[in-house]
């Protein structure tokens, strides 16, 4: 299980973005998450990514603390692909790095043979987001967070990438949070669904 454990967050001392979250996601499940626009959705994901540490509050995984290992069990996945590739690599770079990755990941995918020769630019950001979510499928991955990951895309790309990654996500077992101004897409693609301000408001309760 990955899970908040009343986890607060401010960018300026004097004004907590967030306090109090407590949020669990099995693994095998999806997790849809929505919420006004600058309320830390963003923030919580980095946190959970173990890019950014919260001032109150910790993000266990399975149990266990954050052990700075190579690869970190829970991956981030973002809005923008574009940002997230280096731009002078080939996209075959990506797979040589990414040694480990299971071969069958590329073709459910949909990722062409043909894109490998191409530098980032040379991609549209649909095609190139596909190796965004494949480099998270490493094999240590235990949970995905997907940040606004198809939010760019028209609605057959959006409908083709969920459709490859819920695939991906249950074979391996793997949870998600999945965090999206969409909730027609959330409701498709998701266990359950949790409004990012009542996590924000609930003291108490539990997600
Ligand atoms: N590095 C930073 N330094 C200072 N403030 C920041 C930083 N990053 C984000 N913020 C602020 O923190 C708040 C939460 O941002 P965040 O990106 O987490 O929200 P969000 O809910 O994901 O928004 P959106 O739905 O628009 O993506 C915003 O007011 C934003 O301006």
């Amino acid at each position: 299980m990955l899970e908040c454990k009343n986890i607060g967050f401010y960018y300026n001392r004097s004004n907590w973005l967030f306090r109090n979250i407590h949020l669990s996601i099995e693994r095998g499940e999806i997790i849809g998450i929505y919420g006004k626009s600058g309320s830390g959705k963003t923030t919580l994901a980095k946190i959970m990514a173990n890019y950014l540490s919260p001032m109150e509050g910790e993000v266990l995984v399975d149990g266990e603390k954050s052990n700075h290992s190579e690869v970190y069990p829970v991956q981030l996945i973002w809005q923008h692909p574009e940002q997230a590739i280096n731009p002078k690599w080939k996209l075959s770079k990506i797979f040589e790095e990414a040694k480990e990755l299971d071969q069958d990941i590329p073709s459910i995918l949909g990722i062409k043979e043909e894109w490998l020769n191409r530098r980032a630019h040379e991609l549209s950001g649909g095609e190139l987001q596909r190796f965004c979510i494949a480099r998270a499928f490493h094999p240590d991955t235990r949970y995905i967070i997907a940040d606004e990951i198809t939010s760019m895309f028209d609605a057959i790309t959006q409908a083709q990438i969920w459709h490859a990654l819920i695939r991906l996500v249950k074979e391996r077992n793997i949870g998600v949070l999945a965090i999206s101004h969409h909730i027609s897409l959330l409701e498709r693609i998701s266990d359950r669904i949790i409004d990012f301000n009542q996590l924000k408001g609930a003291s108490e309760k539990s997600f």
